[in-house]
C-alpha cells in the first residue's frame, strides 16, 4: 500500500494509493476530521470534495436559474406550470443539501452508498431540468425557445465544473439534460419558428456543453499539475518517500494528534552503516541504486496506514509511529534491519559485514507532555542512533541506551 500526504483540493489522481494527512485547507475544505479521512482513497475523498462543493453551492445556483428562466417564460407558459417546475427543482435541491448537511455533520460517511446517493440526487436534479425544458417547451416562440436553451446550457456549463472528478456521472448529466432539448427544438414543427434562430439555439447549446467538455479535461489537467507539485515539493526524488519537509510536517502533526489523544508516539532515525565506502568503491550510481532498495524495504515492513518513512538526510532515514510504543518501536526496527540485511546487497568494503547493513536509533513518548517539543523526540533518537554507530553498528538501540544486538 503506498502513502500519500492528502493535498488541498484532495486532487490525487491515483488509485491504489491511501490518504495518511490532511491539511488544513482539505480540513476546511470538507470539514472532515482526520480520523474520517487516514486509509481512505483519495479519488473517492477528491470526489467526496467536489461532491460536497457541488451541494453546498449548486442548490443555489439550480433556484436563481430556474427562477430566471420561469420569469422569461412566464408570458407564453401557464404560470401554475412555471410554479409546479420551481417547486421541484427547489425540493430536488433542496434534499441533495439535506444529504451533504448529514454527511458532513457526521465528520464521516453517513452512508458507505454516499456516493451512490450523490450521483442519484445529481441525476434526479438533470431529469428534472430536462423534463421541465420539455413540458414548458414554448413551441409557439423561438425567442423564448432561445431563452431556454441558454439556461439549460448554463446549467450544462454549470455543472461540468462540480462534476469534472466524475467524468461518468457528468455524461451522463448531460446526455440527460441536453439532447431532449435540442431534438425538441430541430423538431418543433410550428411554422412561425424561424429556422435560423432554432440553429442559433441549437449551436448554443453544443458550444455550451462542449466548453464544459473542454472545462472539465481543463480541471482535470490542472488538478493533475498541482498534484504533480505536491509531489514534487514533499517527494524525495531519488526514493520516492517523504521528503526531510514533508517529514518535518507530518511530525508536527503526529506528535499533536498523540497529545491530544494521550497516546504513544516513536521516532526511529535509520542509517546505512559505511555508505561513503559503498559509493566510494562502486560509483554514486551504484549508491544511488541502494539508497532505492533500502528506501523500498523500509516503507514496506511498515504495516500501518499511519506509519511513515522519511528520506531524513543523505543516507539517513525517518520512520514515524503514531500510537506505537518502545516496545512496538523496537520490533518494528528489527524488522527493518532484518529486512535490509535480507536484500544481500553486497558491500565488500564494510568492516561491519559483507551486505549492507543499518544503524538504527529509536525514541519514544509513552505520553507527551505538554511543554515537550517533538524537535526534542528527534534528539534522542539521534543519540541512540549515535550509540547504536559506536556500539559496532547493525544494530538498533532505544533511547536512553536500551541495547540489543543481533547478527
Ligand atoms: N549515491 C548517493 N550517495 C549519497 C547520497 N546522499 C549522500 N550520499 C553519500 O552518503 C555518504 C555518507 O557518508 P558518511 O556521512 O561519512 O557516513 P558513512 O560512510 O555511512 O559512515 P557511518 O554513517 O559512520 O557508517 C557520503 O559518501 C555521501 O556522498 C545520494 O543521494 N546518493
Amino acid at each position: 500500500m503506498r502513502q500519500i500526504i492528502f493535498s488541498l483540493y484532495g486532487n490525487c489522481l491515483n488509485s491504489g494509493q491511501r490518504i495518511i494527512w490532511q491539511n488544513g485547507g482539505n480540513k476546511r475544505k470538507t470539514n472532515l476530521i482526520l480520523d474520517a479521512s487516514i486509509g481512505q482513497d483519495p479519488l473517492l475523498r477528491q470526489r467526496l470534495t467536489f461532491a460536497l462543493g457541488a451541494w453546498r453551492s449548486t442548490w443555489l445556483n439550480n433556484l436563481v436559474f430556474a427562477a430566471v428562466l420561469a420569469l422569461l417564460l412566464q408570458p407564453v407558459i401557464q404560470p401554475i406550470a412555471l410554479a409546479w417546475w420551481i417547486l421541484s427543482v427547489l425540493v430536488v435541491n433542496s434534499g441533495r443539501v439535506f444529504i451533504g448537511w448529514k454527511y458532513e455533520k457526521n465528520g464521516q460517511p453517513a452512508s458507505r452508498y454516499w456516493y451512490l446517493i450523490y450521483a442519484v440526487s445529481t441525476l434526479t436534479s438533470a431529469i428534472v431540468w430536462s423534463a421541465g425544458s420539455m413540458i414548458l417547451f414554448p413551441e409557439s416562440s423561438a425567442k423564448h425557445q432561445l431563452y431556454m436553451i441558454i439556461v439549460i446550457g448554463i446549467i450544462a456549463h454549470g455543472a461540468s465544473y462540480h462534476h469534472s472528478s466524475s467524468p461518468r456521472l457528468l455524461a451522463a448529466y448531460l446526455l440527460i439534460l441536453i439532447p431532449p432539448s435540442a431534438i425538441k427544438i430541430l423538431l418543433s414543427s410550428n411554422d412561425q419558428i424561424d429556422m435560423t434562430l432554432k440553429l442559433i439555439g441549437t449551436l448554443i447549446l453544443l458550444v455550451l456543453a462542449l466548453s464544459a467538455k473542454r472545462m472539465c479535461r481543463t480541471q482535470t489537467e490542472t488538478m493533475q499539475l498541482k498534484e504533480a507539485l505536491r509531489k514534487m515539493a514533499n517527494i524525495d526524488s531519488l526514493t520516492s518517500i517523504a521528503n526531510r519537509r514533508a517529514f518535518d510536517e507530518l511530525l508536527q502533526k503526529g506528535w499533536h494528534q498523540a497529545k491530544h489523544r494521550l497516546q504513544p508516539y516513536s521516532v526511529i532515525l535509520l542509517d546505512i552503516d559505511h555508505f561513503k565506502l559503498y559509493n566510494d568503491y562502486l560509483g554514486h550510481v551504484n549508491g544511488d541504486r541502494a539508497l532505492k532498495l533500502v528506501a523500498g524495504a523500509i516503507r514496506d515492513s511498515l504495516e500501518r496506514a499511519t506509519d511513515q518513512v522519511a528520506r531524513y538526510g543523505g543516507e539517513e532515514f525517518a520512520v514515524l509511529l503514531p500510537n506505537t510504543d518502545a516496545k512496538g518501536a523496537k520490533i518494528i526496527a528489527e524488522k527493518i534491519r532484518n529486512k535490509i540485511v535480507g536484500l544481500n546487497l553486497e558491500h565488500k568494503k564494510s568492516p561491519t559485514s559483507n551486505f549492507i547493513t543499518l544503524s538504527i536509533g529509536i525514541a519514544t513518548r509513552e505520553q507527551i507532555c505538554s511543554n515537550m517539543h517533538c524537535r526534542q523526540l528527534v534528539e534522542e533518537a539521534d543519540s541512540a542512533l549515535y550509540y547504536a554507530k559506536s556500539s559496532g553498528r547493525n544494530c538498533s538501540i532505544s533511547y536512553p541506551q536500551q541495547f540489543s544486538r543481533s547478527a
